[in-house]
């Protein structure tokens, strides 16, 4: 007999409204007011087990508990993941679609990406410097660039059109109407365009850096032998470049920062590679990018009184765990140094996911993410002076992505 009468349940047919309404607190809230890090509400007319907290995280990733087959809404793989990739993968399948991704992040091309950020930001500036500077659109050109060379795609598109079709990918991910659909229609023009560079590798009549992921996943073969359709092999490369370019909102957030807490920026001062660290890692923490994160349970069991059921949706909320005072002291304050006290665990700081690499669903672009934006705060701190108009800086808690209202906007770039 299924017994969960100890999981607080939030009353009513369907919560996903308040959802919406209160974005990235909603898990939090409930929290407060069930007293309990586990609840239960009704997300898009289904059951949905929420859980916030570093226990809690600890049991999301426990492989042997929940899986991700099925987890994602379905409009959500159409626009931001694809079909068939990585993230909808178990067990043993799942492994071994991994490795290849982290076999990328080596330090030797991780280095790369470095130094092409800071490549592409000079390019950037030096085609900039009268006008006013958008920090959010130059940083999505500058990463589509990054990506495009680091995964060894050869450019042939127009460069605006390409970034343009990228963005759409993650900004619209989770919109409704028009703009999903829009949405859609980049994945698929994106997708085809990248399908037709995997059968010209494969057929040799394309060659490229053996070395990069185009042509890794291209030749990559599945635990059967079997290449990948050329389908999926387009949705893993698009795993890598659309994240990539993401990644422009945590720079916006990382300018907004280096504006906002002065303080702060005086001790990056020396391009110290621990404080850009600290610093990063804040940003990381205090911003609002991922609310959560979700996987289905895998077979029925019991945990601390609580019964979980074979097949319920489940939430693990991020941004809650990273602003959760039994964690963070003055969670709702900006402060890098208080890194420099932070063990490592796996499962309290979770803003690209918690657990293992290799053998969970945690972020493969992790490392990759704190290298491009170590790069960036200390090129806009120590190489660049400009100056800083008034604007708009507020940003929403229920929009995904979040971001400052004016997207920061630079004037008088000079190079120090
Ligand atoms: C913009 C910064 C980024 C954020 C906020 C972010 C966030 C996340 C989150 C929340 C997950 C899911 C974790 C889970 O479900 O347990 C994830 C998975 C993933 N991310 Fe990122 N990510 C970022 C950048 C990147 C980059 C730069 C790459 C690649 C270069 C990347 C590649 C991936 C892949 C391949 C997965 C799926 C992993 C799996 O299912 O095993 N991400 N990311």
């Amino acid at each position: 007999m299924v017994n969960n009468q100890n999981m607080p349940k939030e009353k009513g047919l369907d919560h996903t409204i308040s959802l919406l309404k209160e974005g990235y607190n909603y898990i939090y809230n409930r929290k407060d007011k069930y007293h309990s890090r586990v609840f239960q509400t009704r997300i898009m007319g289904e059951k949905a087990n929420c859980l916030i907290g570093t226990k809690e995280a600890e049991l999301f990733y426990d492989n042997n508990k929940f899986i991700r087959k099925g987890a994602a809404p379905s409009r959500i793989q159409k626009t931001l993941f694809g079909e068939g990739g990585v993230q909808g993968l178990d067990g043993e399948k799942h492994h071994h679609r991994k490795a290849v991704f982290m076999s990328f992040m080596t330090k030797e091309m991780l280095s790369e990406v470095k130094e092409l950020t800071e490549m592409e930001w000079e390019r950037a500036i030096t085609r900039n410097q009268t006008e006013e500077f958008n920090v959010y659109e130059e940083a999505k050109r500058v990463l589509t660039n990054v990506a495009m060379r680091w995964v060894g795609i050869p450019m042939q598109e127009d460069e605006r059109e390409l970034t343009d079709e990228l963005d759409d990918l993650f900004e619209d991910a989770s919109a409704i109407g028009l703009k999903h659909w829009k949405a859609r229609m980049s994945r698929s023009k994106t997708e085809d365009w990248i399908k037709q560079l995997v059968l010209d590798i494969r057929n040799g009549k394309l060659t490229v850096d053996q070395r990069r992921p185009l042509y890794q996943f291209s030749m990559h073969r599945d635990l059967d032998g079997q290449l990948l359709e050329p389908e999926i092999v387009s949705v893993e490369v698009l795993n890598l470049i659309r994240p990539i370019v993401a990644v422009s909102v945590y720079v916006d957030f990382t300018i907004l920062a280096s504006i906002q807490f002065p303080k702060e920026v005086e001790k990056l001062q020396q391009g110290n590679d621990k404080q850009l660290q600290f610093f990063i890692q804040e940003v990381r923490r205090f911003y609002p990018f991922f609310p959560f994160t979700v996987a289905r349970v895998k077979k029925g069991f019991e945990w601390n009184g609580y019964t979980f059921e074979e097949g319920t949706l489940t939430l693990l909320d991020l941004y809650g765990t990273n602003h959760d005072p039994e964690i963070w002291k003055e969670p709702d304050h900006f402060l890098p140094d208080r890194f420099k006290e932070w063990n490592g665990n796996p499962f309290d700081f979770i803003p690209q996911g918690g657990g293992e690499f290799d053998i969970g669903h945690r972020c493969a672009g992790e490392w990759m993410t704190i290298d491009i934006l170590k790069v960036t705060l200390n090129y806009f701190v120590n190489k660049i002076s400009y100056e800083v108009p008034q604007q708009d800086f507020t940003y929403s808690m229920n929009d995904i992505p979040s971001l400052p209202a004016s997207r920061v906007i630079l004037e008088n770039i000079r190079r120090k």
